[in-house]
C-alpha cells in the first residue's frame, strides 16, 4: 500500500498514537528527524512547534502537510514515526514495510552540510540527545561568546520544559541568531565529546575525583554489611545477599520479563521519558532496602551504575527525624559525605551534571507527609524543610535531569506521585529458587539447610510465606524451633513471629537461657514496654527512637539485649544514642502484642484500628490509639496546612497480627499473661470488626445490568481483610464471612497478590455457597500461589490467571484437581510460561470434562507439538466454546492439527489463531472447519503470513457456511488491492 494512503487510512490511529500520553515528546521528536531528512523546511517546523498549542492540532496539521507533500513525506514520515515511539505507542499501527524499506538519510550523514547551521539542522535528533544533560554548559559557552544575552538563557532554562525541550529552544534560540552562535554551539559540543568522562566542565576534576573516592568508601563502609539480626553487623551482604525477583510493574499489558538488577535504572518499561524518578515498588519485607543497599554497594566498589559520578543515599527514615529547614547543599554534604575541601567548586559541579548524579530515597512509606507537588522550591542554596526538598527533587524542580530512585510499599504511591515517575519496577520477593538460595547461604552447614529446605517443602503454606525475604530470613534464623515444632508448624505470618519472638527471648535474653514453656509469662515486661514504644511510635509513623523516648516507655537495657531493637547507626552519636526496630513489621508486631495484652486499649480503639484507613481517617488513627499512645507522639500535631499526612500500611499490618494473636491456636500462649475474659472480649470484637468489614464490601456491589453477572471488583481492603481472617484459623470465622457474598464474578485483577495472599484467599473463599469466576489477572501468583489456591477451585466456575508468571509445574497440578471439580468450566492463562509440556494435561481436561467451556492460553510459548497434544483432546469434545491460542507458534502443523480436532465438536463458537506463523496451508485446513461447522461464529487470524491463495480457501468454505460473523484477516500476506479484491467478495473478511 502507499504510504500516502497508509498516513490517509489510519489518520485516527496516528492520532491516538501520537497524542494519547498527552506528553509532547513523541511529536517534537518526530519533528527533529523530518528537519534533519529535510522533509520539513524551518518555516515548516516553526508553524508545527507544539508551545502552547494543543498537541492534536500540532499533530493533524503535520499528517495534512505530510499528505500534501506526497509519497516520499509520508514514507518518511512513517519511518520517523516508527523510529521515535515507543513499541506500546505503536501497537496496531501498520507501516507497510516504510520503517524499514525506505532507508531514510542517516543523522548527519547525507551531504557535507555547508554552514554550522545547516549542520545543526542535519544533526539535529542526536544533538538533542547530547544537549539535554548539559544545557548550563552550553549555555556559558554561548554567553561567554557573547552569542546569547542573559536573558535568552532564561527562555531556554525554563522550568516548564522537560530537558529535552530545553535542547530544542536553545538548538532553535542558535538557529535565529545566525551562522555565528551555531559555529560556537558546535565547538562546544565537540569539545565535550573529546573528554567524555567528565563533560561539560573539566575546571576542577581532581576535586571531584577525591570527592567521589570519599563518598565511595563511606558507602562502601555503610553497606557492607546486613543491617539486620540484632545489629552484630556480621553477616556480610556478599554472603546473604540472593536475586529476588525485579519486574517491570504491570500496566502494559506485555509479558513480564525479569529484570537484573542494573536495569532498573536502564531503558526497559520506561512510560514518561521526560521524567527522572524511578520507582521500585514492594510490600513489607521484600527486599526494598537490601536492594538499595545491594546497589549502593556495587556502585562504591565500581561494579554497576558506573555512568554516575555520584551517588547520594538517603533514608526517608532519616529524613523524617530531620527538622532544620535545610539546603539541597546541605542535604547532600551533611546527610551523605561530607567534602573536604572547595564545597562551592563541587557542588557547582554536581549542578552542571545533574546526568551524572543519582540519588536514592529508600523508603517513602516512611514519610510522615504524602508526596505534594504544591509547594515549589527550586534554589538549591535557600533552606527549606527536607520533604520540600524531596518532593521538588522527585518532580525535577530542583536540580531538572538528576535520576532519582526511590522506593516504597506500593499502598504508599500516590497518584500525583506517579505523574512524576518514569518507570516504575516491582520487587516480588524471592521466587522459589531464590528461597532456596537464600537458606543455603544462610546456613554454614548444608545438612541443617537440607532439613529446614525439607520442613518448608512439607508445608507449602510456609514456602508461600518465604517468598517475603523478611519471613525467609526469620523462619532460616528460627530454624531450631520450626525443626522441633512437630504438630503445631507455622501456618501464618503471626505463627512466624511468635517463632522469631519465642528464639529471641529465650536464646539472646541474659536472665533466662533456659528454655521455658511459660516464656510469655516469664518476659511480659519486656513485651509491654517493647509493645507500648512500638505503638506509640506508629501512631505517628515513628520508626527512630531516642534514649528518652525508651526511658518513658521504661524499655530497660535487658529488654534491649534481647536483640529486637538496634542502634540506629546514622543516627546516633557517641552521647545519643537511637534505636530502631530489627524490622518495620517487628514493631507492628510488638505494636499487636500490646495491644491483645493490655488492659488499656478500649473497644473503640479496637474497632478503630480494623476500619479501612483512608488518608483523612490517619489523624483519627491517632486519636483513636490515643489512650495508649504517649504524651510525645501526641506533641507532634497536624502537619502544616494544605500537606497531607502519609498512609498508614503498618497499622493493617498491626491489625493482621492482632488477629492473629488472638486466634484460638495462640491462647495457651498469651493466657500467661492475659485473663481469658478479656482475650474472649477482644476476639469477639475482632470477629465482628471483620465481618462488619466484609459486609461493607458486599454492600459496594453494584446491581448488575441486564444480562451482565453480578461483579464484585475487590479493593486492596478485601485482601487485607481475608489475610485478617486467614491469620485467625477458625474456619468457621471464614465460612460466617462469605456467608453472605453472593457474586457470580470476584475481579481480584492488579492487587499484587502472591503466594501468601492465595492461601489465605483459598482459606476464605472455599466457604462460597455458588461457585465464582476468580479473576486474578495481573497478580503475582506464580506456581506456588497456584497450588495455595487449589482449595477453593471446587467452587470456581472460572478462574482467570492472566500474566502471572505461571508454569507447566504450577498449572499441572491445577488441571490435575480440576478434572475432579464439578463447576470448572473455564481457564483464561494469557500471557504465562506455559510450554508444550502442560498440553497434554488440557488434552487430559478436554477429554474428561465433557462440559467444559473456555480454554483460553494465548501468549505463551505453544507450537505444532503441543497443538497436535491439544487436538486429541478436542476430538473428544462437545462442549469447548472458545479456544483461544493467539500469540503462540503452532503455525501450518498445529492450525492442520487444531482444525482437524475441532471437526467434530459442535460447539466451538470463537477461535482464535492471531499471530501463529499461520501460512496458506494452514488457512486451507481451518477452512475446512468453516464449512463442517454450523456453531462457529468468529475466526481470528490477524497477524499471520496467509497469502491470497489461502484467502480463498477462506472465501469458498464461507460460501458453504452461515454462521460465521467474520473471519479476521488484518496483518497478513495481501497486498492492498487483494484485501479490496477479496473484502468485495466477502463482507465476512474484515482486515
Ligand atoms: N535480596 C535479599 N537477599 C538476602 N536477604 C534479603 C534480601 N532482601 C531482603 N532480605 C532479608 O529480608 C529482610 C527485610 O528486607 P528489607 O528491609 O530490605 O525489606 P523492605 O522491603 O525494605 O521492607 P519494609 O518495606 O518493611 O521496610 C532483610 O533485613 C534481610 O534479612
Amino acid at each position: 500500500m502507499s504510504a500516502q494512503r497508509l498516513v490517509s487510512g489510519q489518520r485516527v490511529e496516528l492520532l491516538r498514537a501520537l497524542c494519547c500520553s498527552g506528553a509532547a515528546e513523541g511529536l517534537e521528536g518526530i519533528l527533529d528527524l523530518l528537519l534533519a531528512w529535510d522533509v520539513l523546511v524551518w518555516e515548516d517546523y516553526l508553524g508545527l512547534r507544539t508551545l502552547g498549542r494543543p498537541l492534536c492540532a500540532c499533530v493533524r496539521e503535520l499528517l495534512d502537510l505530510a499528505c500534501v507533500r506526497g509519497e516520499s513525506a509520508c514514507a518518511l514520515l512513517l519511518a520517523a514515526i516508527s523510529r521515535v515511539l515507543p513499541e506500546a505507542q505503536n501497537v496496531g499501527l501498520s507501516f507497510g514495510g516504510y520503517e524499514q524499506g525506505l532507508t531514510p538519510p542517516l543523522e548527519g550523514a547525507g551531504t557535507d552540510p555547508k554552514s554550522a547551521a545547516q549542520a545543526l539542522q542535519s544533526d539535529r535528533p542526536s544533538l538533542v540527545r547530547k544537549l539535554r544533560g548539559g544545557i548550563a554548559a552550553a549555555l556559558k559557552a554561548l554567553l561567554e561568546a557573547g552569542s546569547f544575552t542573559a536573558y535568552d538563557c532564561d527562555e531556554v532554562q525554563l522550568l516548564l520544559y522537560t530537558p529535552s525541550q530545553q535542547a530544542r529552544r536553545l538548538l532553535d534560540l542558535v538557529h535565529s541568531k545566525g551562522e555565528a552562535a551555531a559555529e560556537v554551539l558546535l565547538q562546544h559540543i565537540q569539545q565535550k565529546e573529546h573528554s567524555p568522562t567528565l563533560p561539560d566542565n573539566e575546571e576542577h576534576p581532581t576535586e571531584c575525583l577525591l570527592y567521589q573516592k570519599k563518598l565511595r568508601s563511606t558507602i562502601s563502609a555503610q553497606s557492607h554489611f546486613l543491617s539486620t539480626y540484632g545489629g552484630t553487623g556480621t553477616q556480610s551482604l556478599d554472603d546473604i545477599y540472593t536475586e529476588a525477583l525485579l519486574e517491570v510493574a504491570q500496566g502494559s499489558g506485555e509479558a513480564q520479563q525479569p529484570l537484573g538488577l542494573e536495569d532498573i535504572l536502564g531503558q526497559a518499561g520506561t512510560l514518561n521519558e521526560e521524567a527522572d524518578t524511578v520507582l521500585v515498588s514492594g510490600e513489607a519485607g521484600s527486599g526494598k532496602s537490601t536492594l538499595l543497599q545491594r546497589l549502593h554497594l556495587l556502585w562504591a566498589r565500581g561494579a554497576a551504575l558506573q555512568d554516575y559520578l555520584f551517588l547520594f543515599p538517603f533514608s526517608c527514615r532519616r529524613l523524617s527525624t530531620e527538622e532544620r529547614e535545610l539546603s539541597l547543599r546541605e542535604l547532600l554534604f551533611l546527610h551523605c559525605c561530607w567534602p573536604d575541601r572547595d564545597q562551592d567548586l563541587l557542588f557547582q559541579f554536581i549542578l552542571d551534571h545533574p546526568h551524572r548524579v543519582l540519588f536514592t530515597f529508600d523508603g517513602m512509606d516512611e514519610l510522615r507527609l504524602c508526596f505534594s507537588d504544591e509547594r515549589r522550591h527550586c534554589c538549591p542554596t535557600q533552606p527549606t524543610l527536607a520533604p520540600t526538598l524531596l518532593f521538588n527533587l522527585l518532580q525535577g524542580s530542583l536540580m531538572k535531569g538528576v535520576r532519582k530512585l526511590v522506593t516504597s510499599r506500593p499502598e504508599a504511591v500516590s497518584p500525583t506521585l506517579k505523574r512524576y515517575l518514569c518507570k516504575e519496577v516491582a520487587l516480588k520477593g524471592f521466587s522459589a529458587d531464590g528461597i532456596e538460595c537464600f537458606v543455603r547461604r544462610h546456613h554454614g552447614d548444608p545438612s541443617v539447610a537440607a532439613r529446614v529446605l525439607d520442613s518448608l517443602r512439607a508445608n507449602t503454606a510456609l514456602f508461600g510465606l518465604c517468598h517475603i525475604p523478611v519471613f525467609c530470613w526469620i523462619v532460616s534464623q528460627c530454624n531450631r524451633e520450626l525443626l522441633g515444632c512437630g504438630n503445631g508448624r507455622p501456618q501464618t505470618i503471626t505463627d512466624i513471629y511468635l517463632m522469631v519472638l519465642q528464639h529471641f527471648l529465650q536464646c539472646r535474653s541474659p536472665c533466662r537461657p533456659v528454655p521455658s514453656l511459660c516464656w510469655v509469662q516469664d518476659h511480659v515486661g519486656t513485651l509491654m514496654r517493647l509493645g507500648q514504644l512500638a505503638l506509640d511510635a506508629l501512631g505517628s509513623s515513628s520508626y527512630v527512637f531516642s534514649s528518652v523516648e525508651l526511658q518513658r516507655c521504661g524499655v530497660t537495657e535487658e529488654d534491649i539485649c534481647t536483640g529486637f531493637l538496634i542502634q540506629s547507626h546514622n543516627l546516633s552519636s557517641p552521647d545519643r544514642k537511637h534505636y530502631e526496630f530489627l524490622h518495620v513489621t517487628l514493631q507492628c508486631f510488638f505494636a499487636a502484642v500490646f495491644i491483645v495484652l493490655s488492659n488499656t486499649i478500649d473497644q473503640s480503639s479496637l474497632a478503630k484500628l480494623f476500619r479501612p484507613q483512608h488518608r483523612q481517617d490517619s489523624i483519627l488513627t491517632r486519636v483513636c490509639l490515643g489512650s495508649c499512645l504517649s504524651a510525645s507522639s501526641k506533641q507532634e500535631g497536624a502537619p502544616e496546612g494544605g500537606v497531607e499526612e502519609a498512609e498508614r500500611p503498618n497499622l493493617r499490618i498491626t491489625a493482621t497480627f492482632v488477629s492473629g494473636l488472638l486466634s484460638q491456636r495462640h491462647r495457651h500462649l498469651l493466657l500467661q499473661a492475659c485473663p481469658a475474659p478479656a482475650l474472649d472480649r477482644k476476639c469477639r470484637q475482632v470477629v465482628r470488626c471483620l465481618s462488619k468489614g466484609m459486609q461493607k464490601h458486599f454492600r459496594s456491589i453494584p446491581q448488575p445490568l441486564k444480562g451482565e453477572k453480578k461483579s464484585m471488583h475487590a479493593m486492596p481492603g478485601f485482601i487485607w481483610l481475608i489475610k485478617c481472617i486467614y491469620e485467625m484459623q477458625d474456619s468457621s470465622i471464614a465460612r460466617d464471612a462469605v456467608a453472605n457474598l453472593e457474586v457470580e464474578h470476584l475481579k481480584l485483577t492488579y492487587l499484587n497478590i502472591g503466594p501468601v495472599e492465595c492461601t489465605a484467599l483459598a482459606y476464605v473463599l472455599q466457604h462460597l455457597r455458588s461457585p465464582v469466576g476468580l479473576q486474578l489477572d495481573y497478580n503475582s501468583v506464580g506456581d506456588v500461589g497456584v497450588e495455595q489456591l487449589l482449595p477453593c477451585l471446587e467452587v470456581c466456575h472460572s478462574i482467570y490467571l492472566r500474566n502471572n508468571n505461571i508454569t507447566d509445574e504450577g498449572i499441572c497440578k491445577l488441571i490435575e484437581k480440576g478434572v475432579q471439580c464439578e463447576n470448572f468450566q473455564k481457564i483464561a492463562l494469557f500471557n504465562n510460561k506455559l510450554t508444550d509440556a502442560c498440553t497434554k494435561h488440557f488434552a487430559e481436561l478436554l477429554k474428561k470434562r465433557s462440559d467444559f467451556l473456555a480454554l483460553r492460553l494465548g501468549n505463551n510459548y505453544i507450537t505444532a507439538t503441543g497443538a497436535e497434544h491439544l487436538a486429541e483432546g478436542l476430538k473428544s469434545c462437545q462442549s469447548l466454546q472458545y479456544l483461544g491460542l493467539w500469540g503462540n507458534k503452532v503455525r501450518d502443523r498445529g492450525a492442520e492439527a487444531l482444525a482437524l480436532g475441532l471437526q467434530s465438536c459442535s460447539s466451538l463458537v470463537w477461535l482464535s489463531l492471531v499471530d501463529n506463523g499461520i501460512g496458506s496451508t494452514g488457512a486451507r485446513a481451518l477452512a475446512e472447519l468453516i464449512k463442517s461447522s454450523n456453531t462457529l461464529e468468529e475466526l481470528w487470524l490477524t497477524k499471520n503470513c496467509i497469502s491470497r491463495e489461502g484467502v480463498e480457501y477462506l472465501l469458498q468454505a464461507l460460501e458453504k457456511n452461515t454462521s460465521v460473523k467474520s473471519v479476521w484477516l488484518k496483518g497478513n500476506d495481501l497486498s492492498p488491492e487483494e484485501v479490496e479484491e477479496v473484502t468485495q467478495r466477502e463482507k465476512r473478511l474484515i482486515f
